[in-house]
């Protein structure tokens, strides 16, 4: 643990890209350090390597490409270090709070004037980053977030980003699909047996649709599973799989991609005109935040089964491309003492400002607890 974390170390000191990640209920943390510090941006979506894309998806994808690249591997955590959270005072003042009120006020009055059905707005939390060291907070990070995708990223010539998201964008190994339609939020009050309003169900229900309609084309077999209620830290949210399978007429990823990014959990619904909507009036540029990160073209073995009667086969490993990509929710950017906390939700038609605002603030929480 102790190397692997110093490794981390003389590499973010030597200002060397890297990306360090945990996914959800896993135990093995993995490292990809870029031996250089050039920047590759993304073209096409067919190389390999740790992609983390930004919300715009007109700006530009960085890859550290497993090329250029040495993966180390560690698969047990202790609680060095990362087991004290704090609160945090963070500089909301109350312009902040008024400036949200009335963003969301507009989007609430664009809905009723028909421009969309759904807006997700966002704003930015300026904290105190009293530790100094992002390899800490990570480790914080991990300890107190198990079921998250949780990672640091860092890229000299772009900045250094931190999260936990509960949100997968979509999982593909070889043909087999999966995507996660994720919102709608209430505070976790020890029981995940709760009730849900209809804003919520609804604001959901969009996502879910929007995630139907724009695969089914490309994946045949569709599988939705029953809405359910999960834990992501002190929220609740509403979750729904679909799975399927990829047939021969998804052959252009980035396609498929960008046709599915930013879904309407970040951006709304219809998507043109809602991010639009955002881009117009939110009144700072979310870079990363709401863009989606992770593990692209990977090669992965699959060992036949154990219990194979055919000896022969057991020699072969077969070997197919992965994909796992996560929505960078739950998130904040480091620049020397300071910490950029990004948080959002989901606006319909019968959207309350004021529990909005709350809503974020429950969300800043989250991540605030390890900083
Ligand atoms: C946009 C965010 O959350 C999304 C994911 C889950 C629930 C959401 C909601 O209830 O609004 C959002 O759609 C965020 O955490 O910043």
């Amino acid at each position: 643990m102790q190397h692997f974390f110093e490794r981390l170390e003389r590499h973010l000191k030597n200002n060397l890209p890297f990306v360090v990640y945990r996914k959800p209920n896993n135990i093995a943390l993995k490292a990809i350090l870029q031996q250089d510090d050039e920047l590759h941006k993304v073209k096409g979506f067919n190389k390999t390597g740790f992609v983390f894309s930004p919300f715009d998806n007109s700006a530009d994808s960085i890859l550290i490409p497993l090329s250029v690249s040495e993966t180390i591997v560690f698969s047990e955590i202790t609680n060095d270090k990362g087991n004290q959270t704090s609160e945090v005072i963070s500089k909301v003042n109350s312009e902040a709070k008024e400036f949200h009120l009335r963003l969301v006020d507009k989007g609430i009055r664009a809905i009723k004037n028909d421009e969309f059905q759904k807006v997700v707005l966002s704003r930015k939390e300026i904290c105190d980053f009293k530790d100094g060291n992002p390899l800490t907070t990570f480790k914080k990070l991990l300890n107190a977030y198990q079921s998250a995708f949780v990672y640091c990223w860092y890229h000299p010539k772009i900045g250094l980003w931190l999260g936990a998201t509960p949100e997968t964008l979509l999982k593909i190994e070889g043909k087999q699909f999966s995507m996660m339609s994720l919102a709608g939020t209430q505070d976790y009050k020890g029981d995940l047996n709760v009730k849900w309003k209809q804003k919520e169900l609804q604001e959901q229900q969009f996502v879910t649709d929007f995630i139907l309609e724009s695969i089914k084309d490309v994946v045949d077999n569709i599988q939705v599973s029953n809405v359910e209620t999960v834990k992501a830290g002190n929220l609740l949210h509403l979750r729904t799989l679909i799975k399927g399978v990829l047939n021969e007429t998804a052959i252009d990823f980035e396609r498929l991609l960008y046709s599915l990014h930013p879904t309407p959990a970040v951006c709304g619904m219809p998507k043109t005109p809602a991010k639009a909507f955002i881009l117009k009036h939110e009144n700072y540029n979310r870079e990363f935040y709401t863009g989606f990160l992770g593990e692209l073209n990977f090669e992965t073995e699959i060992k036949p089964r154990t219990g194979q009667r055919n000896i022969e086969n057991r020699a072969y490993t077969l070997k197919r491309k992965s994909t796992q990509l996560y929505v960078n929710l739950r998130c904040l950017q480091i620049k020397g003492d300071t910490a950029f906390v990004y948080v959002g939700g989901g606006i319909t038609e019968t959207s309350n400002p004021e529990s909005e605002w709350e809503e974020t603030v429950a969300k800043s929480k989250v991540v605030k607890k390890v900083l």
